[in-house]
């Protein structure tokens, strides 16, 4: 392994435009866009059903979008051919079924069909060996793939994905019902991807966290729409600032969100307003609770209505606890 491979700048791997798609009479997607640099590792975050698969299954070239500009790799996926598709590496949410095969062998098998597509720059396939060790199958390599566990199968679903050393690769919720350790290492990979193989990265995740530590930049997509597009940093700047007020009057635990500026004033004013007030408490929101404001704002205000500039309204509404 040579130093880290620095993204040729302004070189885009993934350009999406106005990307829309309906089934039937539903429409999932409402105008989506966004860019990805070569090398850089981007998280679509949003909650279930708000067209994360839809949009990646595009941009892999197996759904046909209803309207839109969308280029891969230099090309619309809708035409892409056998050499474009062996530039890609796909790691869906669950594979048909190769419990016969052995760990070892099925990667070889795969691994052959990129060898015709092999170049100076990116030689492939990855040598099957040193992938296995790469994705922590080593101790595995012989082993039935039915005899594995569910975070060696998912380790072997990624090395599937990445065996043919894609340069654009889509992992969609990759580390589902993975436990922390293999999380980590998991994380550890994506970053090596991205670093030393130049790697652009696009997977679909609902843990914020992970988001965080993984991406270069959170796209937040729901109702159809891209609601946030920005680095963890940016995001949690840019969206952070709100506070949350959480008291009780007459019983009821109510909540506040405070868009900017000091809640001192927000407080004043209550108590002022009810001395009946208990319980007062008064917190930063973390990304997290911003995530949460975020989405359930693109859901009551309905679509195209959020984006990073565009900062939480004051609101007060009764809570549970
Ligand atoms: N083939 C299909 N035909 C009709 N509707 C579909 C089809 N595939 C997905 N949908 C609908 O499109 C919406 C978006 O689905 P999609 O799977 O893209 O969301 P998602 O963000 O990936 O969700 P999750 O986080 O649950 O995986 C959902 O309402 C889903 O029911």
């Amino acid at each position: 392994m040579t130093d880290p491979v620095p993204p040729p700048s302004g070189e885009l791997a993934l350009d999406v435009r106005d990307l829309r798609m309906r089934y039937g009479t539903k429409d999932v997607l409402t105008g989506v866009s966004f860019t990805a640099r070569r090398g850089e590792v981007v998280a679509l975050l949003g909650p279930n059903g708000a067209g994360k698969t839809t949009t990646i299954e595009i941009l892999e070239g197996f759904r046909m979008r209803s309207a839109g500009e969308v280029t891969v790799l230099g090309q619309d996926p809708a035409r892409g051919d056998e050499a474009w598709r062996a530039r890609l590496g796909v790691v869906l949410q669950s594979w048909r079924d190769h419990g016969r095969w052995r760990v070892r062998d099925l990667l070889g098998y795969l691994a052959r069909f990129y060898a015709p597509y092999s170049t100076a720059e990116v030689p492939r396939p990855w040598d099957v060996d040193e992938l296995i060790g790469v994705v922590g199958l080593a101790e595995h390599a012989d082993a039935k793939i039915l005899k594995l566990s569910g975070g060696q199968r998912r380790r072997l679903d990624v090395a599937i994905g990445i065996v043919g050393r894609p340069e654009l690769v889509f992992l969609d919720e990759p580390t589902a019902g993975f436990d922390p350790h293999a999380r980590r290492e998991f994380h550890d990979l994506v970053h090596r991807l991205a670093d030393f193989e130049n790697t652009t990265v696009l997977l679909t995740t609902h843990d914020l966290d992970e988001a965080e530590k993984l991406a270069d930049r959170i796209l937040v997509l729901d109702e159809g729409t891209i609601v946030a597009d920005g680095s963890a940093e940016q995001l949690a700047r840019e969206l952070t600032t709100q506070a949350e007020v959480r008291w009780t009057a007459d019983g009821r635990r109510q909540v506040h969100a405070v868009a900017e500026g000091d809640p001192t004033d927000f407080v004043r004013r209550l108590l002022a307003g009810d001395p009946g007030v208990t319980d007062l408490e008064v917190r930063r929101a973390s990304l997290e609770d911003t995530y949460m404001a975020l989405v359930h704002r693109a859901e009551t205000a309905g679509p195209g209505q959020q984006d990073l500039d565009g900062q939480v309204t004051e609101q007060t509404e009764e809570v549970q606890s």
